[in-house]
């Protein structure tokens, strides 16, 4: 029986293709999909599971100047930006500028994507390649996991998923959980090519790699005899960052850099080891955090964030969201950065270090401003709070 052979390997086909800027035009067309989707990438032809399909193709810079895009470019072209890890440094292809690269037009579908982002390696330079996680047929739309989950159309589907809610669930096929499908496609076995996956969500995995720089570097064995693993406080992180407000809510949100400056300024404040002699529990830790980050505000005009333990129910209880913002009680006499910084989730990850004692690190972010905030910007917005005792 004959059997189809590919001309290249995959990797081959990628390195091809990626060495030379050019996609494979003739098999895959470009169609508008509609006012919400925008533009789509689709197969005109079958792919066999493995396959190279596009390269996310763009300008590679470094983590700096992708930062500094960030606060200059409006969020349309800041969704263009893709943020990786190489060389335990990170990177970005900034694929905003219009040209004719298909790769840049392929959609998120983080629930069946057919396609898996892989970095490979060419002449030296890291490139961003798309590679088929099933077969696809001819006429199928190309879609990836963009990772995260704070992207505002998901949210929006979500809506039209309910409202479809009247249809019988044999005419609604059931679809695992996002987070599960996310955890699903990261279990996701690295075939046999040399291509590297790309973590699904690169700010995660930033905040990865600084958390364990950051925690090497500042504290002990020691004192961290049962620290969370990396990836639970990376699933916390997704799970508690995960509500938005779209950028139609948050029509005043600032700049990265108003938001660093204010962050910097804010950690600055936070609770140094001498301001917290007695150990404080849970809820003056919480109550500290509020007046730090409030800055001016009167306990009046602060609105009572959820206790901790409210917040991880809340957590638990929904999964993905946490607080809405119609959760955030809003006061008209705050100023833009004091709106913007209750905004910001509280995330708790809770360790017990044995004799009664338990160290409690509490984190800000702004991961869900309802834009893709910088990484860095996520990453200053860490707070850790003090050990606090149980008794
Ligand atoms: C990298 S672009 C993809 C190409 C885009 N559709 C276009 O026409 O330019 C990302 C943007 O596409 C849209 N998009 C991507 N995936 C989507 C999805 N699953 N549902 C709705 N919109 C999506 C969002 O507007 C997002 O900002």
């Amino acid at each position: 029986m004959a059997t189809i052979r590919r001309r290249n390997t995959p990797l081959k086909d990628a390195i091809a293709h990626a060495t030379r800027a050019i996609d494979k035009a003739r098999e895959l067309e470009v169609k508008y999909i509609n006012s919400f989707k925008g533009r789509g990438l689709f197969a005109k032809v079958p792919y066999q599971k493995g396959d190279f399909i596009v390269e996310y193709r763009g300008e590679l810079i470094s983590s700096q100047e992708s930062e500094r895009r960030r606060g200059i470019y409006h969020s349309k072209c800041t969704v263009f930006m893709f943020d990786f890890c190489w060389k335990e440094r990170m990177w970005c292809i900034d694929a905003a500028q219009e040209d004719d690269s298909l790769g840049r037009l392929v959609n998120d579908d983080h629930i069946y994507p057919n396609c898996k982002m892989k970095r490979v390696i060419a002449e030296g330079k890291p490139h961003l390649c798309l590679f088929a996680l099933r077969d696809i047929k001819a006429g199928e739309e190309i879609t990836y996991d963009y990772g995260g989950s704070d992207w505002p159309w998901r949210k929006q589907a979500k809506v039209q998923e309910t409202a479809s809610d009247t249809l019988s669930s044999e005419e609604v096929p059931q679809s695992p959980s996002p987070s599960k499908m996310q955890a699903k496609v990261q279990n996701t076995a690295a075939d046999t090519m040399s291509s590297e996956e790309v973590p699904q969500s690169p700010s995660f995995s930033e905040m990865q790699a600084k958390t364990q720089e950051t925690g090497a570097d500042t504290l002990s064995s020691e004192e961290v005899p049962q620290s969370p693993s990396v990836s639970e406080m990376q699933a916390k992180t997704q799970e508690t960052s995960a509500d938005t407000l779209s950028s139609e809510e948050a029509p005043q949100s600032p700049s990265v850099s108003e938001m660093q400056a204010k962050t910097q300024e804010t950690s600055a404040d936070t609770l140094s080891s001498e301001e917290v002699p007695q150990s404080p529990s849970v809820s003056e830790v919480q109550a500290k955090t509020q007046e730090t980050s409030a800055d001016t505000l009167s306990s009046e005009e602060v609105p009572q964030s959820p206790s901790v333990s409210e917040v991880q129910a809340k957590t638990q209880e929904t999964g993905a969201d946490t607080l809405s913002s119609e959760e955030v009680p809003q006061s008209p006499s705050l100023s833009h950065m004091q709106r913007m910084w209750m905004y910001m989730r509280t995330m708790t990850v809770e360790q017990h270090v044995g004799q009664g004692h338990k160290r409690v690190w509490m984190y800000l972010t702004t991961a869900s401003m309802g834009q893709h905030v910088s990484h860095k910007s996520v990453w200053l917005n860490v707070i850790r709070l003090k050990m606090a005792r149980l008794h």
